[in-house]
């Protein structure tokens, strides 16, 4: 039974529910101190977290039985993701479940600071009736800058349209097409921030937006500003937020993020400018349950052998692409376990190609899984498709991924090579109607073998008498032949046996069957 850590607080309706219903034991424990996170990570296969548990490479490195992280939100600031892949532990997301939620939050804060209704609730929880101190300012006609129109930026423009306001927004992945599908003008950085009556962020915090709205920029802004911060803490330089609020320039800033959070005791809350929400953009119940559905989803996927749809450190591939290439994931597998049996000397190139259905597909996730099941076999359990590329790499195997028309009559073909200093190894497979996944060549050979269990691979001289020196071996070693089959490249030269076997054969069975007359190699394979 798969054990799930709950170590922020999740929705129960999307969580329990779809995590019970497949057997998994879920233990929802927060406000867990670092030392306690230490020393009950060992237990969990999956972790799941929003934006409090910080899962930092100390406790990756505890965590010896995790499999994955799935974050219930968009960012994913809070966990070391090289740490994570560098022990190939997946991390998913939930990027699309609190948009709306987000985006609603980014007006309520926009409309809340255009009217001080914070300021004047407080004013009269207090018990004064006071109509003065609290006159605001209009939305309609005004210019709402937006920087970074992804999915939230996006959602705010829209909604700030409705409110009849321009808007002006800046990113810089943006194509022109989505842009002109949302109707929305364009323009640099320096325009955005010099145009806006209101500013608003959302952009992830990198190094490029880290304190985007500083200094510089507070002074070239237009006096009386009004600045909306709904993404992430340290996209505005609060300091320098702070002084440009004192000396007058920024009217007000409504802040739901912070530098660092929990943020209770800062010199921007004495400001009456200021309103301030904890981090509750993503705080509905409709989302909560969404992102909550949406990680444990992808949790029971990854357990059942499924893609998942939501990966942060693999690359995401569209959910009609992954339904198509899913079949072929165990099959690149097996191949890339095949060649490593093959592999008698360093492997220096590793090249998969496909062609026939799979040209025109994403097939990444395929090309991860052969390369898991090649690794594998030479450096065990801890190789999976989150970290198999970082493997590669570290053993200085250049992998390559080819696409091409020539499917040698299947409708599908995945063919694997290596390349070592003593020369090269090659074998394809493809999907059978009916008959499922098959090996249909190895180097130069035609074959037709299930990639499965026990399976011996033998060069020998085209002679008579080869076979059956190699039958009556296999019997005295009591290892039964299941099937078999025979090839050759001309009479009298270069053939081949493909045999299945019922057992494992072992180094001293093979070496007996290498030194048979006739015989050049012979090879073990364990699928
Ligand atoms: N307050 C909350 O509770 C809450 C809730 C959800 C999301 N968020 C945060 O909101 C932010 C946006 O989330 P999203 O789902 O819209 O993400 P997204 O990935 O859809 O959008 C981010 C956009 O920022 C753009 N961008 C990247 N670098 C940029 C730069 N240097 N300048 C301008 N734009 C840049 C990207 O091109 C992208 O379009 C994230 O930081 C996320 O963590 C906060
Ligand atoms: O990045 C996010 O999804 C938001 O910041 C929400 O964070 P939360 O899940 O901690 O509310």
């Amino acid at each position: 039974m798969y054990k799930v850590l709950v170590s922020d607080p999740l929705s129960k309706e999307g969580m329990h529910p779809l995590l019970e219903a497949e057997g998994f034991k879920v233990d929802v424990q927060t406000n867990l101190t670092k030392e306690e996170l230490l020393d009950r990570i060992p237990n969990y296969d999956a972790l799941l977290v929003r934006s409090q548990t910080q899962v930092d490479a100390e406790l990756i490195q505890a965590a010896t039985r995790l499999k994955i992280i799935g974050r219930a939100g968009v960012g994913i600031d809070n966990i070391d993701l090289s740490a994570a892949t560098e022990q190939g532990i997946l991390v998913v997301n939930a990027p699309d479940g609190n948009t709306n939620s987000a985006a609603e939050h980014t007006m309520a804060m926009l409309m809340a600071l255009a009217r001080n209704i914070p300021q004047a609730f407080l004013s009269l929880k207090n018990k004064q009736w006071d109509r003065k101190s609290f006159i605001g300012v209009e939305l309609k006609g005004k210019t709402l800058g937006v920087i970074g129109l992804g999915r939230i930026g996006a959602e705010v423009a829209q909604r700030a349209k409705g409110q009849r306001m321009n808007v002006i927004a800046y990113d810089p992945f943006l194509t022109d097409a989505k842009a002109e599908k949302l109707g929305v003008q364009m323009g640099t950085v320096q325009e955005v921030i010099a145009a806006g009556d209101f500013l608003t962020v959302h952009t992830p915090l990198l190094k490029e937006t880290k304190h985007l709205l500083g200094t510089e920029a507070f002074k070239t802004m237009k006096p009386g500003v009004h600045i909306v911060n709904c993404a992430r803490g340290g996209i505005i330089d609060e300091d320098a937020l702070y002084d440009a609020i004192v000396s007058g320039k920024v009217a007000g800033a409504a802040l739901d993020v912070f530098e660092v959070e929990p943020f209770v005791d800062h010199k921007l809350l004495e400001l009456p400018q200021v309103i301030a929400t904890p981090h509750l953009g993503a705080s509905t119940i409709e989302a909560q349950e969404v992102v909550a559905v949406d990680v444990c989803d992808d949790v029971v996927r990854y357990f059942t052998n499924q893609a998942v749809k939501n990966p942060v450190n693999l690359s995401a591939v569209p959910k009609e692409v992954l339904k198509k290439i899913e079949p072929y994931l165990l099959l690149g597998e097996k191949l890339g376990s095949f060649i490593q049996d093959l592999a008698d000397d360093m492997v220096e190139e590793f090249h998969v190609t496909y062609s026939g259905d799979l040209q025109d597909l994403d097939v990444s996730p395929i090309t991860r899984n052969t390369l898991k099941g090649f690794l594998r076999s030479r450096l065990g359990e801890s190789v999976n498709e989150v970290n198999a590329k970082l493997f590669a790499d570290r053993l200085g195997v250049t992998v390559t991924e080819q696409k091409t028309s020539q499917s040698k009559g299947f409708t599908s073909l995945l063919t694997v090579e290596i390349v070592m200093k003593t020369g090269r190894r090659k074998v394809s497979g493809t999907l059978l109607n009916g008959l499922g996944a098959r090996i249909v060549r190895v180097d130069d050979f035609i074959v037709d073998v299930a990639p499965e269990a026990h399976l011996l691979f033998i060069r020998h001289k085209d002679q008579p008498g080869a076979i059956g020196r190699v039958g009556m071996t296999l019997a005295e070693e009591r290892i039964n032949i299941a099937t078999m089959q025979v090839g050759r490249a001309e009479k009298g030269g270069a053939a081949i046996m493909m045999l299945s076997v019922d057992k494992y054969v072992g180094p001293t069975s093979v070496e007996k069957l290498k030194r048979l007359d006739d015989i050049e190699d012979a090879q073990a394979i364990e699928l």
